[in-house]
């Protein structure tokens, strides 16, 4: 087999599905790559026995075989060769299973290409530069609605004090962006910003990510490491989705954060720690108290100050404005044209209502971006049709937690029924039969779920 190519880096993209196919394909292309595809599992080994790839990006289910027999096959013959698995949204059970037999990663449908891009970088060791980097990390939060406007004041104010502060608001609405501009329009601009996802840390390792650790202090504490609240000292802490904390960490932080004193896992010493702490979540943190899942103490401790980041669909014509400098922000990272909205494009972001906000938006205008022939981008190409048939998947992905499951089932609820009342122009009576429910039960419904027709 041939050496690691000098040249173009080459992905090898295999995919029964001739859309996915081409999105893929174009993606890469964009990013400077040589793609080859094939549109079965014997096609691709086939390729792979003739050629050097540097990535396989294969779909997990084609008709002569699974994305998993690549999998082996690769790793049967000892080829340096990266591969990726697209696999069926929430299906889990075959990501690990292929993460198991060898891949170097997954990607779960609808494939987001930013999610896409950063898994080809790793996989191909391409790194953003540093300006590049900063530049993404410093974005602006934009809009000019009344909602967005009192948002900034807000932040403003909060930027001048060091009160803790807890930030609301939907998954992808930027409560992560605000914490990062309260913390650069800071006194602490200079010290660091350590974002922390509180719910990605498995248990058994939240007490060490959190304070550090001795060296000796468990197996494989080789030497002393420091923890997110020393690495923040002086600066800034995001605690995101906090609401998935468990208890008894909960207990520690709390005290953390009120003596300002930590103690590493195996130490003896306490040391001093100076940091701001800004917490978020997309659950409703006083019914997780309520629940017994969230302890009332540190509630009051984080929720000092609560700023609420709006949804999209609450910020009017800022969707325009936010997708003009997408589009700017994509074509000047690809080295594209920067393309135009046809006016039916406009319109149609306009009234779309974004389960999941500027995220969303920023997927979609990618995608767009890689679909688009001409010189400007038109409705088709926003595929906003395939994002609402796709709405249960994309609603699933943007609920946040299962538990409590009532919750969560009013949530699953409340988003099917908008979307059909959306369809609908809500009518009540064509709503309940798309829904395949009684009138009067879906009366009932937007009573108990107090949906209105601004919703
Ligand atoms: N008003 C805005 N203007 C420009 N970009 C925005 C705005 N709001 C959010 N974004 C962008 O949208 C993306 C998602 O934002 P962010 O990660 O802050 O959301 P989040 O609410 O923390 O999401 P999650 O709940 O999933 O953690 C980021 O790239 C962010 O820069």
């Amino acid at each position: 087999m041939a050496k690691k190519s000098k040249v173009l880096p080459r992905v090898l993209v295999v995919d029964d599905e001739p859309d996915l196919a081409d999105l893929l394909e174009l993606t890469l292309l964009k990013m400077g790559l040589a793609v080859e595809t094939a549109n079965g599992v014997i096609a691709a080994k086939a390729l792979i026995d003739r050629q050097h790839f540097d990535l396989c990006l294969s779909d997990m289910r084609m008709p002569d075989g699974e994305g998993l027999d690549l999998v082996r096959y690769i790793q049967s013959k000892g080829l340096d060769l990266p591969i990726a698995v697209i696999t069926a949204y929430g299906n889990t059970e075959n990501a690990v299973a292929a993460l198991k037999a060898g891949a170097f990663d997954y990607l779960a449908k609808p494939v987001a290409l930013e999610q896409l891009r950063a898994l080809v970088k790793s996989a191909l060791k391409i790194e953003a530069t540093p300006a590049v980097k900063a530049a993404r990390r410093d974005r602006p939060l934009l809009g000019d609605s009344p909602a967005l406007q009192h948002a900034l004041v807000l932040i403003e104010k909060l930027a001048r004090n060091q009160a803790p502060v807890y930030v609301t608001g939907e998954s992808g609405s930027g409560k992560e962006r605000a914490a990062r501009t309260i913390h650069s329009c800071s006194s602490r601009v200079d010290q660091p910003f350590i974002a922390v996802n509180c719910g990605a840390i498995p248990e058994n390792l939240m007490e060490s990510e959190f304070f550090g650790y001795r060296k000796g202090a468990f197996t494989g504490a080789m030497e002393d490491r420091d923890g997110f609240f020393q690495a923040a000292h002086g600066g800034t802490l995001f605690l995101d989705e906090v609401a998935d904390l468990p208890l008894l960490m909960q207990v520690k932080l709390l005290r953390a954060i009120q003596e300002r004193k930590v103690r590493k896992v195996g130490g003896v010493q306490e040391e001093d720690v100076d940091v701001r702490i800004i917490s978020a979540t997309h659950q409703n943190l006083s019914r997780c108290v309520e629940a017994g899942r969230f302890r009332q103490d540190l509630y009051y401790r984080l929720n000092v100050i609560e700023l609420k980041m709006p949804a999209l669909r609450e910020m009017g014509n800022d969707v325009l404005l936010i997708a003009q400098f997408l589009v700017e922000d994509i074509a000047a990272r690809h080295g594209m044209p920067v393309l135009a909205f046809t006016a039916a494009a406009k319109d149609a972001l306009c009234r779309y209502d974004f389960p999941g906000n500027v995220r969303e938006l920023e997927n979609l205008l990618e995608r767009a971006m890689a679909l688009a022939d001409g010189q400007q981008i038109d409705i088709d190409d926003l595929q906003l049709q395939h994002a609402s048939c796709d709405k249960a998947e994309a609603v699933a992905a943007n609920l946040g937690d299962t538990y409590p499951l009532q919750d969560y089932l009013d949530r699953v609820e409340k988003a099917a029924i908008i979307a059909a009342l959306d369809k609908t122009g809500f009518n009540r009576t064509q709503a309940a039969k798309l829904l395949g429910v009684t009138f009067r039960s879906l009366r009932y419904r937007l009573e108990r779920l107090g949906i209105t027709q601004d919703e």
